[in-house]
């Protein structure tokens, strides 16, 4: 039987006098690839955030069954958020950032590390000393992909993975992220490639 990561009962979401959920109950198995699923506006990011404690539920709870504590549980995590701004910098740099924090410290990639996970996803390895802001969209998005895998950590939450990939693109991300883990992974997408490739799927009204 699969273990439970999270579990979600009775959770309502309100901002102001806009009500995003109201006494909704779910549960994250670990291990697997978990989709939230629903249109846009449905609270599929504010869901991520919450776990992360970003945001506070209004009413219900959430509760991680791996016996640590929410700060535990967000330096288990690499999150790759929506609005992807990673600052000014070069790729090199912006790779680098989250490895500045003592907990990543140990993990901090090499330069041919860098340039085979960029690689993987399609990217040359010239990239890394061009300016972040400088990327298309769908280049940044994979950038902010290598970063998630580089700090190999046991959850991943991934904010609309493949919103501006390609279909090649889109099979790289899947091979490196997805393939051959047993780590849990919660994703939000619209995108029927990504949701072909979970195990489990949430869907959100
Ligand atoms: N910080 C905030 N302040 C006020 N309203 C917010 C805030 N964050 C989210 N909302 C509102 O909550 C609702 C859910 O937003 P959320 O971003 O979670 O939706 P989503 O399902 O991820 O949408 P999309 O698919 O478009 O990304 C929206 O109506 C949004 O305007």
């Amino acid at each position: 039987m699969t273990n439970t990561l999270i579990t979600c009962s009775d959770l309502t979401v309100r901002f102001g006098d806009e009500v995003v959920m109201e006494g909704f109950s779910f549960r994250i198995p670990g291990g697997k690839h978990t989709i939230l699923k629903g249109e846009s506006g449905s609270g599929k990011s504010t869901l991520l955030k919450l776990f992360l404690g970003f945001l506070k539920p209004a009413g219900g709870s959430i509760q991680f069954h791996s016996g640590k504590g929410r700060r535990e549980i967000r330096r288990n995590t690499a999150w790759l958020p929506q609005d992807l701004d990673l600052g000014s910098g070069t790729v090199d740099e912006v790779i680098r950032k989250p490895f500045r924090f003592a907990i990543n410290q140990a993990k901090i990639p090499g330069r041919e590390t860098c340039i085979s996970t960029l690689n993987q996803l399609g990217l040359s390895g010239d990239n890394l000393d061009k300016p972040f802001r400088d990327l298309s969209t769908g280049q940044r998005q994979r950038v902010g992909l290598a970063i998630c895998h580089l700090l190999d950590k046991p959850i991943l939450l991934l904010d609309e993975p493949t919103s501006a990939l390609d279909r090649a693109s889109k099979r790289r991300a899947a091979d490196l992220l997805l393939a051959h883990t047993n780590k849990t992974i919660v994703s939000t997408s619209h995108d029927p490639f990504w949701v072909e490739h979970a195990d489990n799927i949430i869907e959100l009204n």
